[in-house]
C-alpha cells in the first residue's frame, strides 16, 4: 500500500456489492483493533486518477444479518486508509405514501429502535468515556451539499427517480420485519424511512470525526398500508436491482465533485466533524488503561497516541 490517503470511502447495502463503474485498482483487509471489516475493501480510481474506496456492508456475498455487521472494524478500517467521509447507501422501507419504493432519500434525524446487541461505541470496554455530539447524527454541510449533487445526478440519469431530503429514518433491530403496529408506530412518531444499518453506522463515524451521510433508497412500503401486504425479503428484491444501479450512477457522477469538495479551499468547514471529539472526552477521572489508548489511537490518533494526559 502506498501512503496515498484515500479521502472517500463508500458504504454499499443490500444489492450493493460493488461500483463496478469505477476503475478497479486493488483490494485491501486491513485488521483493525476491532477485528476485520465486513469484506475486503476495493480501491478503485475516479477518472482524475483520485481514489475512492468501497466497502460492502453485509460482505460480497451477502452473508453478514444487520445485527452482525462489524461496524466498528469496518468505520476504524476505512479511516485506517485516510478515510474523511463516507457515503453510505441503503435499502429502506417507505413509511410515507409519497416516498414510493424506488425513490431515493437524505434523511437528517434518525430514531434508535436497535436493541442494544450491537457494539455501538469505540470507547465501549475501554475505561475512557466519551460522549460524541449526535443531536444532528449526519454530517449537515456533506447532507446539504449532497442535496444539490444527488438531484442533479438523478435528473442526469433520466429514469424519473425522485428524491426527498430532510426525513428521519428509523433503525430497527432485525433480522425480522416490522409488525403492521410497528410500522404504524413509527410514522406516528415521525418516521419516514426505515432499515436496519445506519446505527451504529453512523455513531461510530461520529466518535472516529468522520463526515457520514447516508443516500436511502426506497424498496417497499414497509408493513403499515391497511390494504396491501406487510413488507417481505421478495418485494424488497423487486426494486434492488434497479435502484443498485441508479446508485452505481449517482456514485460515478457525484464522487469527482466530493473529491474536489474534500480536498479544496473549504475542506475545513466541509469536514465539521474534525476536531469534535476534543469536547466530547471526559477529562480523565481514573487512569487512562495504556491498552486502551493504544486501541483507540487507531482511530483518534490526536488524542490518544501520546503520552498520557
Ligand atoms: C434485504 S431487506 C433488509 C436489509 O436491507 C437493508 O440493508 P442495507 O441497509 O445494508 O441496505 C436493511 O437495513 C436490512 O439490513
Ligand atoms: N421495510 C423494511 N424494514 C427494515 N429494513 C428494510 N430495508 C428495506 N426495507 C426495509
Amino acid at each position: 500500500m502506498s501512503d496515498e490517503k484515500i479521502l472517500i470511502g463508500v458504504i454499499g447495502g443490500s444489492g450493493l456489492y460493488h461500483l463496478d463503474n469505477l476503475t478497479f485498482v486493488k483490494t485491501v483487509n486491513p485488521e483493525t483493533p476491532w477485528g476485520h471489516p465486513s469484506s475486503p475493501i476495493t480501491i478503485a480510481s475516479l477518472p482524475s486518477g483520485a481514489k475512492i474506496a468501497f466497502l460492502a456492508r453485509h460482505g460480497v456475498g451477502h452473508s453478514i444479518n444487520p445485527s452482525a455487521v462489524p461496524g466498528r472494524a469496518n468505520i476504524a478500517a476505512l479511516k485506517s486508509l485516510g478515510v474523511r467521509a463516507i457515503l453510505a447507501f441503503s435499502a429502506v422501507g417507505s413509511l410515507r405514501e409519497e416516498i414510493a419504493p424506488g425513490s431515493f432519500a437524505i434523511p437528517t434525524q434518525i430514531i434508535d429502535r436497535t436493541k442494544g446487541i450491537r457494539p455501538a461505541s469505540f470507547f465501549q470496554d475501554t475505561n475512557v468515556v466519551a460522549h460524541a455530539m449526535f443531536g444532528d447524527p449526519f454530517s449537515n454541510k456533506f447532507v446539504k451539499w449532497l442535496e444539490d449533487k444527488v438531484a442533479k445526478a438523478l435528473e442526469k440519469e433520466g429514469r424519473g427517480v425522485k428524491l426527498f431530503t430532510e426525513k428521519c429514518i428509523v433503525c430497527m433491530e432485525g433480522p425480522q420485519f416490522s409488525t403492521r403496529a410497528e410500522s404504524k408506530m413509527y410514522r406516528a412518531w415521525g418516521g419516514d424511512l426505515i432499515n436496519m444499518s445506519v446505527l451504529p453506522e453512523a455513531k461510530l463515524a461520529r466518535e472516529a470525526e468522520l463526515s457520514y451521510a447516508l443516500i436511502a433508497t426506497a424498496t417497499d412500503y414497509d408493513s403499515w398500508r391497511p390494504q396491501s401486504e406487510a413488507v417481505t425479503a421478495h418485494e424488497v428484491f423487486k426494486t434492488l436491482k434497479a435502484n443498485a444501479d441508479t446508485s452505481r450512477f449517482v456514485a460515478a457522477t457525484i464522487l469527482e465533485e466530493l473529491q474536489e469538495a474534500i480536498t479544496g479551499e473549504n475542506a475545513s468547514t466541509f469536514l465539521e466533524e474534525v476536531g469534535s471529539m476534543k469536547f466530547s472526552i471526559m477529562p480523565r477521572s481514573e487512569k487512562q488503561n495504556p491498552e486502551d489508548r493504544a486501541k483507540l489511537a487507531y482511530i483518534l490518533p490526536e488524542y490518544f497516541s501520546g503520552e498520557e494526559q
